[in-house]
């Protein structure tokens, strides 16, 4: 296996333990959900909430959530577009990464950009790469507003804030989209109780 690199006279070393042996031992197979939406939209919460279900049915879970992410990893990276990509690139990654251990990886980001979400399902390869769509309206989001940045963005006080003056481009192809049905929101659980169906069904929550 090689990728494009910046280094030269690399190889691939091969490990003798792989990843259908460590999936065999968890009785699980290895995948990242991706979870993205507007600031406010609930991808933490989903996140938090499919992590514990995840582990009450004794499945290995670990969560990437981009704010945390940004606080150690992605610590030099800006809200400028060039930086979300690169965020979103390292933050793939690492879930190829977990997915190869074997674990079920919650990524939680706003990945507000078509092409770098896509280019995290190239590198994850289709099936295991799960894009789950929060889709809930920015009216929403803003009326949350958890952490008071949108009141912050729509008084210039933060420029290039996503879904006011920078784009969120919803997903296409996407695996799983929550939302609201006769305008309320689905609770944290339910929320859960969707992405842990689809994984159920689709295989990812034993090993064959
Ligand atoms: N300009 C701007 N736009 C959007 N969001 C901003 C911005 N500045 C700071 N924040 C805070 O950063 C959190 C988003 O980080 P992400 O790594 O998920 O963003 S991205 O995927 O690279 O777009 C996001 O967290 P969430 O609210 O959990 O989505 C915000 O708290
Ligand atoms: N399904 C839900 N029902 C009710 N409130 C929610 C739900 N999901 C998220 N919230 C609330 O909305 C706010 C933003 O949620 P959060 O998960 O932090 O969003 P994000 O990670 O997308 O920024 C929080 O105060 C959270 O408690």
């Amino acid at each position: 296996m090689s990728t494009l690199s910046n280094s030269r006279n690399i190889f691939w070393q091969e490990c003798p333990v792989g990843k259908h042996e460590r999936q065999k031992l968890l009785n699980q197979k290895g995948c990242v959900v991706w979870i993205t939406g507007l600031s406010g939209s609930g991808k933490s919460t989903l996140a938090c909430s499919l992590s514990r279900e995840l582990y009450s049915r004794g499945k290995l879970s670990y969560v990437l959530d981009g704010d945390n992410l940004r606080h150690g990893l992605n610590r030099d990276l800006g809200f400028k577009p060039e930086d979300r990509t690169e965020n979103i690139r390292r933050v793939g990654e690492v879930g190829k990464l977990f997915a190869e251990a074997g674990l079920i990886c919650i990524a939680s980001l706003i990945s507000p950009y078509r092409k770098d979400r896509d280019a995290c399902r190239t590198m994850l390869s289709d099936p295991n790469f799960i894009e789950v769509f929060m889709n809930m309206p920015l009216e929403l989001c803003e009326e949350r507003d958890a952490k008071g940045l949108y009141k912050l963005a729509r008084a210039g006080k933060i420029k290039g804030f996503t879904g006011i003056d920078d784009p969120y481009e919803p997903p296409v192809n996407c695996e799983i989209e929550i939302q609201q049905t006769g305008g309320f929101c689905p609770t944290p659980g339910a929320m859960a109780g969707q992405v842990v169906s689809y994984l159920e069904n689709k295989g990812f929550l034993q090993y064959q």
